[in-house]
């Protein structure tokens, strides 16, 4: 009778479900609940008793399956938010504890690993991250030691890093000091004296001496600017370049004059391009200053990125007048633009603990979690520290840096925001529901998007539009501010460069003036 009872009501649309509402459904929940619904329907429910025994009975289990899920779901974000928490502590401690200033005892020792000689580097360990670390740590020279490293290197032979310093640009005036939100509440009124984003003025302190190019691949106009710009920089500037292998070989090609250029031979060599680079400049588009980013997986230095792509959105400076625009920039002060990043992790079901064994990986403009070639909707479960947001059933979501609001996120119909706002944006990919708009998130948050058990279909991950990754049942991304934000130069500044780039990439808010001639208020 039981077997009868469930078939005869199965395929009623109108079986109501509790949980779709606020959007959750468990992994667990689907089938019993539904079942459960269904018999609760039936005509004869009152006359089976064992029966509705038998649906009470897996209501219970599904209730508490959902909340162990919900409960696994709340530690994997809560250990999340800690880790992040531990990184940012100890990357502030790095910054500004004088006593963790380096493992390196003499100058002797820092003047070593500073040379090209990779022989001197420690040995690195096999994950990117670790590596990052290691580097960080016993190298001593990454941005953050740079703020503080003001000695001057004339009389050494040894290529050092330029030191700059940082400062706020304050009402058109620039002021030394840095300013932290300050929050008083005198007498019970809470007022605010500084907000924290602020246009942001980088001071030469030493001469920048090296520079990193990177070019967009396949592109002849852009090759013969790059060969142009070296023989300019080294000629005029007396500046160490450093081009990718593949540039260098077409370098090459051109002439035996380029043999000065240096390049690297691996991935280790790149994870401390950032101990010897004082300047990176970008020849494409937007996609060329997405690369770039990605280079670094930890600090970056700062981006000049010139136009020549179609829209460049974070490319202001004009190929043209390249010499002018890099005469300025080595003279400095330059105004920059911190666009913060993503830092984000896939954890898979399998994983005995966080982060076992996936690199984090870093993005500037976004990490979308889409349906990939799969025709089923997505179903996935978001929260944001341990609160439950939302479950998106739809094509995806795309999880944006405010750098990012104006690429994929705007294409989803979130809102465009200007760099310097600290937020993560989180954007539905065609959401199936009439009233899922998009939020934007504080950035000190951690966000965790699971794919359910009950998937009907994996989901999938990219970064920076590229390296896609395979989120299977029970796989999930987390998702949190990176402390090692993209400083990119500003043409004017980032506000200016900002408004110019949505007006005259993306023709916003172009309309016809109306004309005088015509009805008016009497
Ligand atoms: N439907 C869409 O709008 C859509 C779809 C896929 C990817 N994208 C974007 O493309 C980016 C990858 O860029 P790519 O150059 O490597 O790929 P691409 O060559 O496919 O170019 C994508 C376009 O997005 C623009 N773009 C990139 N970052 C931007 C930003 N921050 N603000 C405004 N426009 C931006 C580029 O200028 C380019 O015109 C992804 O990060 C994603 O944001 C957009
Ligand atoms: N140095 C590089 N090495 C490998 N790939 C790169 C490099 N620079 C850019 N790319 C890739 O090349 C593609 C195109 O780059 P980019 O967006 O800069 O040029 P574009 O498409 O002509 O510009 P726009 O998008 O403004 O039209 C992007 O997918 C980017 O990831």
């Amino acid at each position: 009778m039981a077997p009868n009872k469930l078939n005869s009501s199965s395929g009623n649309s109108s079986v109501p479900c509790s949980q779709s509402e606020n959007g959750f459904i468990s992994s667990f929940s689907l089938f019993p609940e539904k079942a459960v619904q269904e018999l609760l329907q039936s005509p004869a429910q009152g006359s089976d008793d064992h029966l509705i025994e038998f649906s009470e009975a897996l209501r219970t289990v599904a209730k508490a399956l959902r909340r162990v899920a919900e409960g696994k779901a709340s530690a994997q974000a809560e250990a999340a938010e800690w880790k992040r928490k531990f990184e940012l502590e100890r990357a502030r401690n790095l910054q500004f504890d004088p006593t963790e200033k380096s493992s390196l005892e003499n100058q002797a020792d820092l003047d070593d690993v500073r040379t090209n000689n990779p022989a001197n580097h420690p040995p690195l360990s096999k994950k990117a991250n670790e590596r990052f670390e290691r580097c960080c740590s016993s190298n001593g020279i990454c941005s953050h030691e740079v703020l503080r490293d003001g000695k001057s290197d004339s009389d050494s032979k040894m290529v050092r890093k330029a030191s700059f310093k940082l400062s706020w640009h304050c009402k058109g005036e620039q002021s030394d000091q840095h300013k932290h939100d300050v929050v008083s509440f005198e007498k019970g009124n809470i007022t605010t004296a500084e907000r924290s984003s602020k246009q942001i003025s980088l001071k030469w302190e030493s001469r920048p001496q090296t520079v990193l190019i990177l070019t967009k691949p396949n592109s002849a106009s852009v090759q013969i600017l790059c060969a142009e710009m070296i023989r300019w920089l080294r000629q005029q500037k007396k500046l160490n370049v450093y081009v990718e292998p593949r540039v260098r070989v077409d370098l090459l090609t051109e002439s035996s004059y380029f043999n000065f250029v240096e390049t690297w031979k691996d991935d280790e060599e790149v994870m401390v391009l950032h101990t010897k680079v004082d300047l990176v400049i970008t020849l494409g588009g937007d996609g060329t200053v997405l690369w770039a980013a990605s280079m670094f997986k930890g600090p970056v230095p700062p981006i000049v990125p010139f136009s020549l792509g179609s829209l460049g959105f974070m490319t202001p400076f004009y190929s043209e007048h390249y010499k002018e625009y890099l005469d300025s920039i080595l003279k400095g002060p330059i105004s920059i633009a911190l666009r913060h990043r993503l830092q984000c992790h896939v954890i898979r079901d399998a994983a005995k603990n966080e982060y076992e064994a996936e690199e984090p990986i870093l993005v500037l403009n976004e990490v979308t979690i889409d349906r990939g070639i799969s025709s089923f909707l997505t179903n996935l479960e978001c929260y944001c520290d341990n609160s439950f947001v939302t479950c998106v059933q739809g094509d995806g979501l795309i999880l944006s840096t405010t750098s990012g609001s104006t690429a994929y996120s705007l294409a989803a119909g979130g809102s465009m925001v200007h760099p310097q706002v600290p937020g993560i944006l989180f954007t539905p990919i065609c959401p199936h529901s009439l009233s899922f708009r998009p939020l934007i998130l504080p950035e000190h948050v951690t966000l965790r998007v699971q794919v359910p058990f009950n998937s009907r279909s994996p989901a999938w991950a990219s970064f920076d539009g590229k390296d896609r990754k395979q989120l299977a049942p029970g796989d999930a991304l987390v998702c949190s501010m990176a402390p090692w934000p993209v400083p990119t130069a500003c043409l004017v500044d980032s506000t200016n460069d900002f408004l110019r780039s949505i007006h005259e990439g993306l023709h916003w808010n172009l309309r016809k003036t109306q004309s005088f001639d015509g009805p008016r208020e009497s």
